[in-house]
């Protein structure tokens, strides 16, 4: 069953048409990825999934329910990080979770239990810290607390590692990753390699329509080449190995020691390779495989 269903949105600002036809869905229990280059309309998307931003076309639904603009109906299974969230700073975290609970109206007999396991799930210390002291990764992981304190069903984060270090990154991505199975979370970013670090599915955006959607791994098994880097000890052993071998036509002689050799999707060309530098009877300095990257199959999709 799908959290999330869009279907042929449509926006744009004056006579600029940012989001041309964006139609994906995001399967419940997913961490799913959305990406795209800044400004191409990530926030745009998230707002119109919250009804903050009205539509020019097309429609979404949530666990079932029409999102419409200006009402927050569907926003009750919604949980939202957004990319610089604002706290008060002379408060502590669980004082200011506890005035979070008592704003939305949460049961007072749950408010200690909730405010705990919140502040466990982010690793945040529940000691007298005001929020001023807070470094920019701990900021953000308050940030995700706020955002789980409701236990939504979807949790949002709009570009929430953008600004952070990478250990504020990682603490923030591990801890994203352990929601996996247990809330949809939808992770928008530019940092492809963030996405692929902890997402299992992945719409990336490109000049207003998704250009690449599914899983990731079957999407860098299908989309995009593998290759082989092969480092010669010297320029001989290089030049022996291209008469023995009968490599690929884009094989590519990069330097006077170094080979690249891409793979087509399909091809399993790693066997014949080492075979061939057997026959030559050459040891490489180095023979090195290079899986495809998110990257790569985005490339691969907008050539
Ligand atoms: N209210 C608005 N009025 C006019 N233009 C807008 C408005 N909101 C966004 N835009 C424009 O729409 C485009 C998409 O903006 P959006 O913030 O959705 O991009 P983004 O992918 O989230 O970028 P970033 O990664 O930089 O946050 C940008 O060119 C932006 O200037």
């Amino acid at each position: 069953m799908d959290a999330i269903t869009i279907s042929h949105f449509q926006k744009s600002f004056g006579s600029k048409s940012i989001l041309k036809d964006v139609t994906f869905s995001v399967p419940q229990g997913s961490i799913f990825g959305f990406a795209g280059e800044n400004g191409v309309g990530k926030t745009t998307t998230m707002k119109m999934i919250l009804g903050l931003l009205k539509s020019d076309h097309g429609q979404i639904i949530i666990n079932g329910q029409q999102v419409r603009y200006g009402h927050s109906v569907t926003n009750r299974f919604i949980g939202y990080l957004p990319d610089v969230p604002a706290f008060y700073p002379y408060m502590t975290a669980r004082q200011y979770l506890q005035l979070t609970a008592a704003v939305s109206g949460m049961a007072s007999s749950q408010v200690d239990r909730q405010v705990t396991s919140v502040l466990k799930l982010v690793q945040l210390k529940d000691d007298r810290t005001k929020i001023s002291g807070y470094s920019r990764g701990m900021k953000q992981r308050l940030g995700m607390a706020v955002a789980m304190l409701n236990q939504p069903d979807i949790l949002i984060c709009d570009e929430p590692t953008s600004a952070l270090d990478p250990l504020g990154r990682k603490a923030f991505l591990d801890i994203l990753a352990s929601l996996s199975g247990k809330t949809t979370v939808i992770f928008s970013s530019h940092i492809l390699s963030d996405i692929e670090r902890v997402c299992d599915r992945v719409a990336i955006l490109h000049d207003g329509r998704i250009q690449v959607l599914g899983k990731i791994s079957t999407l860098t098994q299908n989309h995009a080449k593998r290759s082989f880097q092969i480092e010669f000890v010297d320029s001989t052993d290089l030049e022996r190995f291209l008469i023995q071998t009968d490599l690929p036509k884009e094989s590519d002689k990069q330097t006077r020691t170094m080979l690249t050799i891409q793979e087509q999707p399909g091809q399993s060309i790693g066997d014949d390779l080492l075979a061939d530098l057997s026959k030559a009877r050459i040891v490489p300095k180095r023979f090195q495989r290079f899986e495809p990257s998110l990257e790569d199959v985005f490339l691969e999709a907008i050539k």
